[in-house]
């Protein structure tokens, strides 16, 4: 397939595979930072770039709309990404983050936001070295504005953009193939709530099985089972720290995570983000933690439904309390927060619980993809300890 803007970056390319002489690491070395293009690519005559303050409640509003109306839909075209506001301002305001990596594209005219790019500062450990990169998301083009080749301005703006602060390389995702994965995961769904979940198309009632007989399959407990399984809290950010750095280490790429990070990323925030951890009843030892982020989508063309409520497996280390029972017991919560669904990726050691806690494969996969950066061999999901938004 012809990769028309990828074949001109320092990506992997399809023809260098298998090459075992290219050394892994950057492919491009960083040039003096008063070399880096100082002014932005050229828009299309009628557009302007505008960088979005998600700060300012009319601008988040602006990339709020323009994402609920035209980011990505399913392979059916029957869902699409509803990410709430208060979600971007968390996703697009890490510890160090910079403002001008919020990046839209206006109409001169009416000044309609009509496309859309971001970065996020991210250490990122690829086998034994820790590179500070971007983590690049929500590219997002209005479809109207589709085929228009703006998304490669968007992407050769966000990396000179990301150049001028002195960082070269990048992580992120993509739902089709491209020059060239560092590793290729499958999702997986666990229904939470499967009568509104056939209701609305998601998932098609089994071969013999009736509606009840579905309901009473997906049941949980209406408590976790775990003794000291609690919310995560401003307190136990050190220990929770320290369980995910040994964790992590575990994994060929994983985010290099700090105090400041955890407590960014990983303290309770509703709607947004939930975390709970086990505190061993008599130690108080903190031995177990899991989370997921808060994943709306939009319900296209449904009578009855216009959300489905989502919760997307985040990072979650187990030591003491088996994997399958502290799982079972974010599942558990999730249902008590009236979670529709429960999405996972097969990244760490989740293929270890989703078959047996009935999550069911969903219909595509998720590429991650490095920028700038070659690895030696491509990694297995279990190999990938990185989760992005
Ligand atoms: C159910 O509504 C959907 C609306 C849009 C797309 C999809 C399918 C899909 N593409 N799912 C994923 O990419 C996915 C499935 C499981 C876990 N994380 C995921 O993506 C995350 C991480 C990458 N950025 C989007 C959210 C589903």
């Amino acid at each position: 397939k012809r990769h028309r803007f990828w074949e001109t970056q320092p990506v992997g390319q399809f023809k260098d595979l298998g090459d075992a002489l290219l050394p892994e690491g950057p492919i491009e070395q960083p040039i003096t930072l008063s070399k880096v293009r100082p002014d932005p690519y050229t828009l299309p005559a009628l557009y302007e770039w505008s960088t979005c303050d998600v700060d300012n409640d009319a601008t988040a509003a602006e990339v709020y709309t323009l994402l609920a109306n035209n980011y990505v839909e399913d392979d059916d075209n029957m869902f699409r990404f509803n990410y709430s506001k208060e979600f971007l301002r968390w996703a697009l305001r890490p510890p160090g983050y910079f403002k001008a990596w919020h990046i839209g594209v206006r109409v001169k005219a009416n000044k309609k936001l009509v496309a859309f790019i971001t970065g996020v500062p991210a250490r990122i450990r690829a086998g034994s070295e820790v590179v500070r990169m971007a983590e690049v998301n929500f590219l997002c083009v209005h479809k109207k504005l589709r085929s228009k080749r703006l998304a490669p301005v968007l992407i050769k703006e966000v990396t000179r953009r990301v150049h001028r602060e002195d960082m070269w390389q990048a992580a992120y995702t993509a739902g089709v193939v491209l020059p060239t994965p560092i590793a290729n995961c499958q999702y997986w769904h666990r229904s939470l709530n499967p009568k509104k979940l056939i209701d609305v198309g998601f998932s098609r009632l089994g071969a013999r099985m009736t509606m009840s007989r579905t309901i009473r399959l997906y049941k949980l407990p209406p408590l976790p089972a775990t003794p000291g399984f609690r919310n995560m809290e401003f307190r136990d950010v050190p220990a929770v720290t320290g369980l995910l750095r040994d964790y992590l280490s575990r994994f060929v790429v994983a985010p290099d995570l700090d105090e400041k990070d955890v407590e960014h990323w990983l303290l309770p925030r509703e709607d947004v983000v939930d975390s709970f951890l086990v505190e061993s009843p008599d130690s108080h030892e903190i031995t177990d933690f899991c989370s997921f982020y808060t994943l709306p989508s939009l319900v296209l063309n449904n009578a009855t439904h216009s959300n489905l409520k989502a919760a997307y497996s985040f990072y979650n280390v187990a030591t003491k309390t088996p994997l399958l029972q502290l799982m079972n017991d974010a599942l558990i919560a999730a249902k008590q927060k009236d979670y529709d669904v429960f999405n996972a990726l097969d990244v760490m050691e989740n293929e270890s619980f989703l078959k047996d806690l009935k999550f069911g494969p969903g219909d595509g996969m998720l590429h991650y993809y490095l920028y700038n950066y070659r690895l030696k061999h491509a990694l297995k999901p279990s190999e990938l300890g990185l989760v992005l938004l």
